[in-house]
């Protein structure tokens, strides 16, 4: 019985019994009628049923391993729909609780109801902006709807919650990758927000695809942080290209090319220093980075990726409009998020930035960094509150 047959019958749920009784009917029928007894027109009838047989296997192969493809993209997505969650968890407990809170309090829609939702969003780094937008939204859909029962408020709060997650988060772009040649990852932002291991997590899933990625370690200002890199390197297969303390940064973007040029690498991706204290400073070398990769390689796409720890809240605002002053940040990488409860600092991002998220960091291994997904992120953190209304 040929392997695929097994495996069909894996699928079809035919006993190993039953295998043995088709190969032994089969073994049977070839002894009771050798080819050679076969009139001419028979053999021909059977080598036609045989062809048509044979297509039909392989039509049906064919169909088998689409359908097993399809299978393991559902798990894959469910198992991404769970990271998802898990990595919201706090952020999702924090706003049930808040929510429930403000409910267990609530008589009748007045302004005092208003001014809790307000705090409430402030305090989950909303943002002031859209805190307004949210209450305003409130306020008419209260009087529209006509809400007076406890019920009507927490289904309306939840559906405007969820409705400006939609709305106010930029849709999803990826990373600009060519296909074909060198392309750059700028990464910039402040110590300790998780810039280098962002860096090595994104290395190795790239590595993991079959790309090779050159590292350039364009922090010279600290030892620790071309050290850091090495050690990524190292551990995750990635050529790393420093120079020394106090090198110049451009200098070490020119490296990264040539040896990424040299050994065919696909993705350059270059840790920069993060020293807003010195924004002048900071500007220059970025603005000099860009030179040396836009004269070096001008057909290759560039993205400059800003790094902002999610448990600093409106900080990470601050810095990331003073990065956005300072160079062209073409996307964000929220890390960290599974250790605050504030998820609504993506809204603020959103909705003050304008900058699209193209990562959130879950946790600190190696695939805790997850390509955005504002679905996913909706439902990790309003799944328990949905559940609760619905
Ligand atoms: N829980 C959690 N920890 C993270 C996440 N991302 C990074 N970290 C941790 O944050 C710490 C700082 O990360 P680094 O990558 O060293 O930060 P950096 O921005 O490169 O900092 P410097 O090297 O000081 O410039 C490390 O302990 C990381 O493991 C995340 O998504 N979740």
């Amino acid at each position: 019985m040929s392997l695929f047959q097994r495996i069909k019958n894996v699928f079809t749920g035919q006993s190993k019994q039953e295998e043995e009784k088709v190969s032994r009917e089969e073994a049977e029928l070839s002894e009771e009628q050798p080819v050679d007894e076969v009139k001419p027109a028979e053999k021909e009838k059977i080598i036609e049923i045989e062809e048509d047989a044979s297509q039909e296997e392989d039509q049906t192969e064919r169909f088998v391993s689409t359908a097993v493809e399809e299978k393991e993209d559902i798990q894959e997505e469910i198992e991404e729909v769970k990271r998802f969650d898990r990595g919201l968890d706090k952020s999702s407990k924090s706003l049930k609780r808040r929510i429930n809170e403000l409910l267990a309090n609530f008589r009748y829609i007045d302004e005092e109801f208003f001014e809790d939702i307000e705090n409430m969003l402030i305090e989950s780094d909303v943002g002031f902006e859209a805190t307004l937008e949210i209450s305003d939204i409130l306020r008419e859909e209260a009087k529209i709807e006509n809400v007076r029962t406890m019920e009507d408020a927490e289904e309306l709060i939840v559906k405007t919650l969820v409705d400006i997650y939609e709305n106010s988060i930029p849709p999803y772009e990826g990373v600009h990758l060519n296909e074909e040649g060198l392309s750059v990852l700028l990464f910039v932002g402040v110590n300790g927000v998780g810039k280098t291991t962002t860096i090595a997590k994104l290395a190795h899933q790239y590595i993991e695809e079959g790309k090779k990625v050159v590292l350039a370690a364009g922090d010279t200002f600290r030892a620790g942080a071309i050290e850091q890199l090495h050690v990524w390197g190292d551990r995750v297969g990635a050529d790393v290209v420093s120079s020394e303390i106090g090198g110049d940064p451009a200098a070490v973007v020119f490296d990264g090319i040539k040896q990424a040029k040299e050994t065919g690498a696909d993705i350059l991706m270059v840790d920069t220093a993060g020293r807003l204290q010195n924004k002048k400073n900071l500007m220059l070398e970025l603005e000099k980075m860009h030179r040396v990769i836009q004269k070096e390689l001008p057909e290759a796409p560039q993205e400059v990726l800003l790094v902002l720890d999610a448990t600093t809240g409106q900080n990470a605002l601050i810095q990331a409009k003073e990065f956005k002053q300072t160079t062209d940040v073409t996307g964000i990488v929220l890390t960290k998020m599974d250790g605050t409860a504030k998820g609504g600092i993506i809204i603020a991002i959103g909705k003050e930035l304008g900058l699209p998220v193209k990562f959130v960091g879950f946790g600190e291994k190696m695939e805790d960094l997850r390509p955005f997904d504002a679905d996913n992120f909706a439902y990790g953190l309003f799944s328990d509150l949905i559940e609760e209304t619905v």
